[in-house]
């Protein structure tokens, strides 16, 4: 079978993305999604999306981590996923999306920045020097002074495979505050390594470096692919709503590849 594929990155989160609004990669599997995103056997990729129909929506996505499982939802493949289907043709101004933690709606701003409304949090558990909470995938996050130097890979595995959480697993954050904002380093779930960027980790992780008064907060986050900005209004001690995760995503190439 020959594929057309389009690899898009947003912050150095990179993903294979096909149009399947006809159908045509229904039959995908698991293992060829694994093999599609392998960096040394595959185009290389933290996951791959398909731009799907969906009634009611502008579209639908379905996003599977580099593993091949499907997976919760990617902040930073959203936006991609937006940015794709305004090339695919999708031009309204706003565009509505059915992901699987539900309903979103993204806009753009000039060729590839893109505004992505997140889902509400109506829960965070704090415990001694972590957070843990859901936007849209799970997340653990704790804030550190050495963010730079730390072995993400090391200590983030270890965390997302101990007892709580190695059958479910998590995403693990590791937070320090900036002058301006916050740096973000993420371990990932479902790559199983520290990706560049995880764009429903650096949610998390601006909506728990927020203050304590109830207001609207723009959080500028760097990532080690990037520069994002998290908008939102915390409306009680762990609630928040209008949750923007808003960044850069463009296209890198297209190309075919055939698989068995
Ligand atoms: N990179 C994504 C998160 C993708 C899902 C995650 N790996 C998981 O399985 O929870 C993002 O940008 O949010």
């Amino acid at each position: 079978m020959t594929l057309h594929f389009y690899k898009y990155q947003g912050t150095g989160n990179d993903f294979v993305i096909m149009d399947n609004r006809d159908g045509r990669y229904d039959a995908l599997t698991n293992q060829q999604v694994h093999d599609l995103c392998h960096r040394r056997f595959g185009i290389g990729a933290d996951g791959l999306m398909l731009l799907n129909t969906q009634p009611g929506y502008d579209f639908g996505m379905k996003y599977y981590n580099a593993d091949g499982n499907e997976s919760s939802m990617c902040g930073n493949g959203g936006r991609c996923l937006t940015a794709f289907a305004r090339k695919m043709g999708l031009t309204q101004e706003k565009l509505r999306f059915l992901a699987v933690d539900g309903p979103h709606e993204a806009t753009m701003t000039g060729d590839s920045w893109v505004n992505l409304k997140m889902q509400d949090v109506d829960s965070v558990e704090h415990g001694p020097l972590y957070f843990y909470l859901n936007t849209g995938s799970p997340h653990f996050v704790k804030f550190v002074n050495d963010v730079q130097s730390l072995d993400v890979f090391t200590e983030g595995r270890q965390i997302r495979y101990n007892d709580r959480f190695a059958a479910e697993g998590t995403n693990v954050n590791f937070v320090q505050e900036q002058d301006k904002g916050i740096f973000v380093r993420t371990y990932e779930r479902g790559v199983e390594d520290e990706t560049y960027s995880c764009g429903t980790g650096v949610t998390a992780a601006a909506l728990t470096a927020a203050g304590p008064e109830t207001k609207e907060y723009r959080i500028p986050v760097q990532t080690l692919g990037g520069s994002l900005e998290v908008r939102f209004t915390k409306t009680g001690e762990r609630t928040f709503k209008d949750i923007w995760l808003c960044g850069p995503a463009t296209l890198v190439f297209e190309g075919d590849i055939t698989i068995s």
